[in-house]
């Protein structure tokens, strides 16, 4: 039996909500403005202008969050689509191979790749209208799809003549009829790695931290331990998370009434939740010994790559098929400029898409957003503004309801394909690539009325122990931050000025090094490595690191400046 989602309590679209319907109302700071007219959101709780609603429960259906698994699906994954969709899950068998080792390989030449990209090429378009009614199912379709167009692309010969990569039919089609009713780019996302592509020990019950997380994933683009456990290891920290999702929730309550006894509460609930961040740090740290760095790096990242993965050089991904059935798709998804354009600059999938961090992040008051002179900057960065432009639909997917009409997501263009320079806009930038309900429930949270820091500010010398446990929390960040870029170095940094062994060459399908290659050590500019999600990483990673340590009410007392 198909699990179906409860019909959503609004009509479907944003614009028939009731007024007063937290999804109905503008952000304040998601209008554009004169400097940067795409409007980016802010992640600055004061910019609302008295414009946000009042609410504050932040676990709701609406929000698609989990009291039990936070922004991990509540009920289990899909593990595989049946019927007429069989046929994308064979291609993607085919792709994968029967054992380790035996799939498709990046930039892959053989016969192997060719005949598999052929039979693609000859598949049929399949009609997506038996996947509506089903969240789990459009979910499963949505990370078929993705890998589908992963595989395709990066097995794609270099083609003599600088052109987009063209995505065939068969995946395009039903991939942009899909992605909008999920509310995701049509490319692969953290949602498709990780929320939609685990499964806990008993699949027949809900996930849960304690008695049924997530020990398994779905799918893979290698089949190794390594690729499994760099997913999973991202689903525990999710389902980590549910906690810290809940003591802020309590927090937010306490927020509202403000009293002695509120205040001393909201004290607790800080403290603990610095533990659950902590937590969260050390189920992150397991990859330090549970992911092999070498093959992180050479077999599986590369599969990675988006769109704009080249940077201010990137020709993008051109989605075929929409001229041969305009009428349908233009009212669902892309619009027709993709056709012939250049091609689509949409980024790979990053744990920066995680909704986690950046709940915790609004909730702590950490501003992420760019100072005027980045928002200049990061503007100049768009090459072809209205070419990259994507619909990202605003419309909640409903069990009953017929698939919707597109609505641009309020100017969020997704025209930073030359990213690269625009790395104060990441943060931002992330949020388009999360399903809509988790963006929903950031935008509303960073609208709170209530914001948490000017509250602790006021009350840092009546309450010195609060200003500690809110710096505390603070604190617990930062050192994820700090942990995390030791992961960032060890797989990314280390492993891009090393040279592979001959192991991962031989899996990687390279040719044996050399003599001289062997001893050569190359010279990598640390300021040229890019994050899947186009970040320049060390400086973007800084950047995060340091708003954290500013939000901070008494920095000097936990050893840190205030600039
Ligand atoms: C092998 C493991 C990992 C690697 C190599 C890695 C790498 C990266 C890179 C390169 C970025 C820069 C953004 C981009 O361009 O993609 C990034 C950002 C980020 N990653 Fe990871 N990551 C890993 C695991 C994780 C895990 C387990 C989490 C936990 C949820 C996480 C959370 C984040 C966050 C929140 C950001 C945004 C930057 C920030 O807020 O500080 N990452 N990561």
């Amino acid at each position: 039996m198909i699990p179906k989602r409860s019909p959503s309590p609004g009509p479907p679209t944003i614009h028939s909500l009731p007024p007063g319907h937290f999804l109905s109302l503008q952000p304040s700071f998601a209008q554009p403005t004169e400097s940067f007219p795409s409007g980016l959101p802010s992640t600055f709780s004061h910019e609302s202008g008295g414009q946000a609603p009042n609410t504050a429960s932040l676990a709701s259906a609406d929000f698609e969050v989990d009291v039990r698994t936070g922004f991990l699906p509540g009920s289990s994954n899909i593990a595989r689509l049946s019927g007429q969709y069989e046929i994308w899950e064979e291609a993607l068998d085919a792709a994968r191979g029967a054992h380790t080792g035996e799939g498709l390989i990046v930039g892959g030449q053989r016969e192997k790749e060719r005949l598999w990209r052929d039979a693609l090429d000859s598949m049929p378009v399949v009609d997506t209208t038996g996947l509506l009614s089903s969240l789990p199912h459009l979910r499963r379709a949505h990370v078929v799809l993705t890998f589908l167009a992963h595989f395709y692309v990066h097995t794609s010969p270099a083609s003599s003549i600088p052109e987009p990569t063209p995505i065939p039919a068969c995946i395009s089609v039903p991939l942009l009829t899909v992605s909008p009713l999920l509310g995701l780019p049509p490319v692969l996302t953290y949602a498709d790695t990780v929320l939609y592509n685990f499964l806990p020990f008993n699949p027949s019950i809900a996930p849960s931290v304690k008695s049924n997380p997530p020990s398994e994933i779905i799918t893979t683009f290698t089949g190794t331990r390594s690729e499994e456990q760099f997913f999973l290891i991202s689903a525990l920290c999710e389902i980590a998370g549910a906690e810290a999702l809940r003591l802020m929730r309590q927090s937010l309550d306490e927020l509202f009434l403000a009293d002695e006894k509120a205040l001393r509460r909201l004290t607790v609930y800080l403290k603990k939740l610095a533990h659950q961040i902590d937590k969260i740090s050390d189920v992150t740290m397991t990859l330090m010994q549970e992911v092999d760095p070498e093959e992180f790096y050479h077999l599986i990242r590369p599969w990675f790559r988006g769109g704009d993965s080249d940077g201010p050089a990137s020709l993008g991904w051109n989605y075929l098929g929409l001229d041969e059935d305009v009428e349908h798709l233009t009212s669902v998804a892309e619009s027709r400029s993709t056709v012939g354009k250049k091609g689509k600059l949409f980024s790979g999938p990053s744990a920066g898409q995680s909704s986690l961090i950046h709940a915790i992040d609004i909730f702590l008051t950490v501003d992420h957003s760019p100072t005027a002179e980045e928002r200049e900057e990061a503007l100049n960065a768009i090459e072809h503004p209205d070419q990259s432009k994507i619909l990202v639909d605003s419309t909640p997917v409903s069990a009953d309801s017929p698939p919707p009409a597109a609505t641009p997501a309020h100017g969020h263009g997704h025209g930073h394909g030359s990213a690269p320079k625009g790395e104060a806009t990441f943060v931002q930038r992330m949020l388009q690539y999360m399903p809509l309900p988790h963006r929903s429930f950031i935008l509303h949270l960073s609208t709170h009325p209530n914001p948490l820091r000017p509250l602790v500010v006021h009350y840092a010398h009546s309450h010195p122990a609060l200003a500690t446990a809110y710096d505390g929390a603070l604190e617990a960040l930062r050192r994820f931050r700090e942990k995390h870029m030791r992961v960032v170095s060890l797989f990314i940094v280390q492993q891009a000025r090393r040279q592979p062994s001959e192991r991962v060459r031989k899996m990687t399908g390279l040719a044996p090094l050399t003599e001289e290659e062997m001893v050569e050590q190359k010279e990598v500019d640390i300021n040229e490595i890019r994050g899947t999600g186009g970040s320049a990483l060390f400086k973007f990673l800084k950047r995060c690191r340091d708003n954290t340590t500013k939000a901070m009410v008494r920095p000097n007392a936990a050893g840190y400046e205030l600039q």
